[in-house]
């Protein structure tokens, strides 16, 4: 008993002490997580050391109990009716800790997972102690499109030594002076300035792929390879040549794939990144990608520029803004611009080849619209023409509402504060992270039926009679087709900013591989394979697409 009063009580009520700390004030600052995690167990070690046989069993002794009574107390209260977001439904390990979350993150199938707990718990799951996800169409425009929701915590990752990028930036009127830069950059008038960049490219890939004619071709490689090259050229005006090279060889390719993947296991657990870059080599991929972007912008900063590129808008070069943007902003920019730009649109349109390899008879319907308006071998500069081919449209919107690239859900949060918020019927207290899962929403059979999980194209199109893969007819009355809740850019202040050049290269990649060759999987290789592999690290990993090709002309 004289233990327990002399040495437990004493611990306990610190804890519990602490404990009310971090649930009212949450601080998270270096300097008060030093003192309430190192000092005060410390500081009772040395009061505290006469009731041990020896200094080191008194440290460890303290310290063990401090931390594991801190650790039981969040947990319980965590999984407690006292908790603010009781009434919400999840698992447990998700309402104990974040953590858990950083483990889905990196099993990479994120979006399988929070898939499965909206099937099972419904439109809205606690997907963490202090997070929930939200399935359901009504509650997208709320989420993604208000100003009173900022981006939550999961893109902390985004701000280093007080810099954001761009899709970091919390403030929306620092955001808006920001993406103005961008929107002139990448707005709809720059397609036309950008399409002779993006005909080299991809002619150069037609030639490089005709030579393989008779060989086994990883045509997902090859499409990242052309995505990055695109990027160089309108982002920096360089050329990064990997198409030429027929490799990745300076390794960036895998540089932003690491660092996608590391990122998205960190953000969950946001506030574990600045401790790790005090560390020395801990986070050195993440490190190595924004050196690396920010020596690409300077150096691109220091050659100036002989024609239009990105870089020329987000360095104000032609003085359009009245106040000169900060250039220490502006060079932060560069590998965000690389990131957001190569590989989505790279995945977009294997994602696509994939969807018709698959549905052979929609390549073939396909390959006819696309070859009845583009007669001449792959020649795809006319880029007005791709409104005249309603099918092509019809399979790139079914790929990227079954599998958008962007996989993860958005995450925003309810301003801490604020007295918390209404989401639709769904109270949400102050300080809620929150997001839209849209994966599972544009799988709902409540916006998109029959067939929700299946590639459909023909959903796409306007008529009066549609039929269906099994040959049944249905009439426009039985199609539900909600296309409010097709957002595979997002929406809101923070769409996606590279929308219309996307959809330029995405057109134009597929044209140019559908008109010019007869595309099959190659033998002995499971075209499902692809489907399963695809990983999900905020924006998709992929793995092989392996295809033979002929060429028609
Ligand atoms: C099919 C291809 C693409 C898809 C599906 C896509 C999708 C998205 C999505 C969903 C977001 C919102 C991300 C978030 O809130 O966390 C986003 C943001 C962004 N995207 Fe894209 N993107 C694509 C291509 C591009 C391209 C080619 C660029 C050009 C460089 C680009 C530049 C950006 C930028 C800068 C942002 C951040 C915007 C902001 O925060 O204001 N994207 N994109």
């Amino acid at each position: 008993m004289d233990a327990y009063y002399t040495f437990v009580l004493p611990i306990l009520m610190s804890s519990v002490a602490v404990w009310q700390l971090y649930n009212r004030l949450e601080p998270t600052g270096f300097v008060s997580s030093v003192t309430l995690l190192l000092g005060i167990p410390a500081a009772l070690s040395y009061h505290l050391a006469l009731a041990f046989s020896s200094t080191w069993s008194a440290v460890t002794s303290v310290f063990l109990l401090y931390w594991s009574s801190l650790v039981t107390l969040i947990a319980l209260y965590r999984i407690s009716s006292f908790h603010p977001l009781a009434r919400y439904p999840g698992p447990l390990p998700c309402k104990i800790s974040k953590g858990w979350m950083s483990y889905i993150a990196a099993r990479k199938d994120m979006h399988r997972y929070v898939n499965g707990l909206h099937a099972k718990y419904g439109d809205v799951v606690r997907i963490g102690p202090n997070e929930l996800s939200f399935r359901h169409g009504d509650l997208i425009e709320p989420i993604l499109a208000n100003k009173d929701l900022r981006k939550g915590p999961y893109y902390n990752l985004r701000t280093r030594d007080g810099v954001s990028s761009i899709d970091g930036t919390k403030d929306y009127s620092e955001h808006a002076a920001r993406r103005r830069l961008w929107d002139r950059g990448l707005g709809a008038a720059m397609t036309k300035v950008y399409m002779d960049s993006l005909v080299n490219v991809v002619s150069e890939l037609m030639q490089k792929l005709s030579n393989r004619q008779n060989e086994v071709v990883d045509i997902s490689q090859w499409l990242s390879l052309a995505g990055f090259d695109f990027m160089g050229k309108i982002i920096f005006s360089v050329s990064f040549d990997m198409v030429k090279n027929e490799h990745d060889h300076n390794g960036l390719i895998k540089l932003v794939q690491k660092t996608t993947y590391i990122c998205h296991i960190l953000a969950q657990i946001s506030w574990i990144y600045p401790y790790l870059l005090k560390i020395p080599g801990a986070a050195g991929t993440v490190k190595t990608a924004r050196r690396i972007g920010v020596e690409m912008a300077e150096k691109r900063k220091n050659l100036g520029s002989n024609s239009y590129d990105l870089y020329h808008y987000l360095l104000d070069e032609e003085g359009l803004e009245k106040v000169k943007p900060s250039e220490r902003f502006a060079l932060r920019e560069g590998f965000v611009a690389i990131i957001a730009g190569s590989e989505t649109t790279a995945t977009a349109a294997t994602n696509t080849l994939y969807f018709l390899l698959k549905h052979p008879d929609v390549k073939r319907r396909l390959q006819k619209e696309i070859r009845e308006v583009f007669p001449e071998n792959g020649e795809i500069s006319d880029c007005t023409k791709f409104n005249e081919l309603p099918f092509l449209n019809a399979c790139i919107n079914e790929s990227l509402r079954l599998l958008p690239p962007g996989l993860t859900g958005l995450q925003r949060q309810v301003d801490p504060r604020s007295g918390g918020k209404m989401l639709g019927s769904y109270f949400v207290p102050a300080g809620t992270n929150v997001s839209a899962h849209l994966y599972s929403i544009q799988r709902d059979p409540r916006y998109f039926s029959p067939l929700a999980d299946t590639f459909w194209p023909d959903r796409w199109l306007s008529q009066d009679h549609y039929t269906l893969p099994s040959g049944e007819v249905i009439t426009k009355d039985n199609l539900i087709h909600n296309r409010d809740v097709f957002l595979p850019f997002s929406t809101g202040q923070q769409n996606c900013a590279g929308k219309n050049v996307a959809n330029m290269e995405l057109r134009s990649l597929l044209v140019a591989l559908l008109n010019q060759f007869d595309i099959e999987p190659a033998e002995g290789f499971r075209v499902g394979d692809y489907e399963e592999g695809l990983a999900d690290v905020y924006v998709t990993l992929r793995g092989p697409l392996y295809v033979q090709l002929r060429s028609v002309h």
